[in-house]
């Protein structure tokens, strides 16, 4: 049996990741969302709450992790970052093996990582998809967000790997700039391609 082809999806915060995530799936190709599987292990009865629980007290609830309050502990702070990545980060990429499996049959798969380059994770896949727009678009969609402050932002950008160097390292960028109709094509001729 072949085994599909990996492509990696990834890009800074409020690049259009999970935008254009949905555009792959929507032309038939399978996508492993790491955030959500993140979201999923610290919802309600989420197996990772308990040692988040132990690691971080009084950081989960009946709702699960309450990401906001943790987020705000841990951007600003690498040791308790590193703490809780250490939790996470094993459970997300046995998942990530059982999606594998799941979609052995598949000529695709994309693996949408926020975290790719920053993570290693670049290694493990055939070919990089970054996803771009330019640092006023980005901005102006993330400080949109509920319960975003411009210092939120700035912590997350500073652990980020740049968009200048992400783009330079990827086999392909897509512009999140622009309409999202051209985005959509762009993802589809994208498909096709690495379909074949
Ligand atoms: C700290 C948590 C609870 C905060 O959740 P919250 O909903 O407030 O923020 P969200 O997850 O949307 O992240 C906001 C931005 O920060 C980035 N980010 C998240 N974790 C990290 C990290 N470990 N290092 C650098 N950037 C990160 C995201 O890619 C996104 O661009 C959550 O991000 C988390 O559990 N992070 C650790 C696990 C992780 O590394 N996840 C990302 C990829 S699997
Ligand atoms: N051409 C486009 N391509 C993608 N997204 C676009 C485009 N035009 C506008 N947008 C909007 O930009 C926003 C991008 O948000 P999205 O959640 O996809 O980003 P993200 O990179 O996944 O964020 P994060 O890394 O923070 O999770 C969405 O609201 C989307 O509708």
């Amino acid at each position: 049996m072949t085994c599909p082809r990996i492509v990696g999806l990834t890009g800074s915060i409020g690049m259009g990741k999970s935008t254009v995530a949905a555009m792959f799936e929507r032309v038939g190709v399978p996508v492993f969302d790491a955030d959500a599987e993140v979201r999923r292990m610290q919802g309600p009865d989420g197996t990772l709450v308990p040692a988040i629980e132990a690691a971080f007290p009084g950081s989960t609830g009946p709702e699960g992790v309450r990401r906001e309050a943790l987020g705000a502990q841990v951007f600003g702070d690498p040791e308790a970052l590193a703490r809780l990545e250490r939790i996470v980060h094993p459970a997300v990429a046995a998942r990530r093996q059982e999606f594998l499996i799941e979609h052995a049959g598949a000529p695709v798969v994309v693996f949408d990582i926020p975290l790719l380059f920053e993570k290693g994770g670049h290694a493990q896949v055939d070919a990089i998809v970054v996803v771009s727009a330019p640092a006023e678009v980005q901005r102006e969609r993330v400080l949109r967000r509920p319960g975003m402050t411009a210092e939120k932002f700035a912590q997350i950008l500073a652990l980020q790997v740049p968009d200048e160097e992400k783009r330079a390292r990827a086999d392909h960028v897509i512009d999140t700039g622009r309409p999202l109709a051209e985005t959509e094509a762009a993802v589809r001729a994208l498909a096709a391609e690495l379909a074949r």
